[in-house]
């Protein structure tokens, strides 16, 4: 596995190493040992899947706060999309700092995403499926998120969004004490 830092503070491209032979190939895509040495999170408590029949579809941009805080690595396993990470942390020195991905199916990259940052993407295809590991229950009460046109993020979305949540459309705009 090979660790790259990203525009982000703590957050990191982690990019699997295969070997190859007349079959196919083998790769690790978690090492708690490997995560451990490079100060990473390494405990996962949840896998969970999301995919999204069509393209265009955005979901996002969300967190849980804190007591609640998770780190996520993320991986896009079928499909592609355009992956955003917002720092919140306001006293991180990458405040408001946003790192795009486009992960593809194959493409072997998963995202390691720290707590405190948002995270959101848009469906570049349609069946697009997203594995998400996560160090944190789910915990609805403390599950949050910024509204994917807010002019402070200002994320500029590739494609004409083409379906949105209820919940996320009804997200609050950013304010600076957001992050609890
Ligand atoms: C996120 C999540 C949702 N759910 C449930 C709640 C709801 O009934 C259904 C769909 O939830 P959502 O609408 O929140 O799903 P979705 O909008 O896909 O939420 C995800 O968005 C991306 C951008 C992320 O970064 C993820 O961490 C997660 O927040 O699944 C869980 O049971 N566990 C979970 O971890």
């Amino acid at each position: 596995m090979i660790f790259e830092k990203t525009s982000i503070l703590d957050m990191w491209k982690i990019k699997i190493k295969r070997e190859s032979d007349e079959r196919g190939s083998f790769g690790r895509i978690f090492c708690e040992d490997l995560f451990r040495i490079n100060g990473l999170e390494s405990k996962f408590i949840q896998i969970s899947s999301s995919r999204s029949n069509r393209e265009g579809i955005i979901r996002g941009m969300h967190l849980q706060h804190s007591p609640s805080s998770e780190v996520k690595l993320v991986q896009c396993i079928k499909g592609g999309l355009h992956d955003v990470v917002c720092d919140v942390r306001p006293w991180s020195s990458t405040y408001l700092a946003k790192e795009i991905n486009i992960l593809h199916e194959q493409d072997d990259q998963i995202l390691y995403i720290p707590k405190g940052c948002l995270h959101g993407f848009q469906t570049l295809q349609p069946n697009t499926e997203v594995y998400y590991s996560i160090s944190t229950q789910y915990d609805p009460i403390n599950a949050a998120g910024i509204r994917y046109d807010d002019p402070i993020l200002s994320i500029k979305w590739p494609l004409p969004p083409t379906c949105i949540s209820n919940r996320d459309r009804e997200l609050p705009f950013y304010t600076h004490d957001f992050l609890k």
